[in-house]
């Protein structure tokens, strides 16, 4: 059984495709990278698989069960930007809020939630802004912080919109340190990452995609120069639709 499986997946916005046809299979306990140009879909795809934008067609299974039975076991790191940062809560509140898939809304958070969100704090070296408000944040603090969320959530599949967006050096050491430790246990970690030259250091599989899934598998024998540059070769495929229905 795949840790994540989607299947037939095509996403348009005003009937633009900005998806089409992706299929892909994630094995349980791979750290795998989503690569591609501007545009070509990264954030798209992660958000239909996680029922946040409703796809034309097509479907995602989460060790073989669907977002909705799966939901607790899966924890989502969304783009920076697209958070808005100016909501009064502090640094301390957001990590918590990563524990309410176990305790339930109406429910208070417990002593145990409060020290494994302080735990995660740590982890991240966040735990000295603990109270500080999450709009008095540098990027890369930010980014911490919900890191720290997902780790509190003690999820299975982790699915992170660029996490090393932003951040300065130390904090992507620290990152990338914090995402191969879930790894080595056993879970699987989804980065749509940017920087072609850090993913076979950072990654052991990669999805190479534009539109389409160009392809996708362990780095060694994916992240070919061939596979790189058909990715990236400019965006005439997204204007023309040219390659929609080409047999790759
Ligand atoms: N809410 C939206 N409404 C209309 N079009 C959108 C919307 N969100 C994204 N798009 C368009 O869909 C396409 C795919 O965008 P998406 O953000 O998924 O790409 P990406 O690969 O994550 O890009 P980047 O690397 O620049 O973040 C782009 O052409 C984008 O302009």
């Amino acid at each position: 059984m795949y840790a994540i499986k989607v299947e037939d997946l095509t996403v348009s916005y005003d009937l633009k495709p900005v998806l089409w046809d992706v299929d892909l299979n994630i094995p349980s306990g791979v750290l795998m990278a989503i690569v591609g140009p501007n545009g070509a879909g990264k954030s798209t795809m992660i958000k239909a698989i996680l029922n946040l934008i409703k796809p034309v067609s097509g479907t995602a299974y989460f060790n073989g069960k669907t977002y909705k039975e799966e939901r607790k076991n899966i924890a989502y790191v969304p783009q920076r930007g697209s958070v808005d940062w100016d909501f009064p809560t502090t640094v301390f509140d957001v990590v918590l809020m990563g524990r309410y898939g176990h305790i339930g809304w109406i429910k208070r958070p417990s002593k145990q939630d409060e020290v494994l969100a302080l735990e995660a704090l740590e982890k991240v070296d966040m735990l000295k802004f603990k109270d500080r408000q999450i709009s008095e944040l540098s990027g890369g603090q930010q980014q911490r912080v919900f890191l720290a969320r997902a780790l509190v959530q003690d999820a299975n599949i982790y699915l992170m919109d660029e996490p090393f967006q932003g951040v300065d050096a130390k904090t992507e050491k620290a990152i990338i340190e914090i995402l191969k430790t879930l790894k080595n246990q056993g879970k699987t970690v989804v980065v749509v990452h940017h920087d072609l030259e850090t993913v076979p250091v950072y990654f052991d599989w990669v999805a190479l995609l534009n539109l389409k899934v160009i392809a996708y598998g362990e780095i060694k024998t994916t992240f070919t120069k061939e596979n790189i540059a058909k990715t990236y070769r400019s965006s005439t495929l997204k204007q023309t639709g040219d390659d929609l229905n080409d047999s790759n």
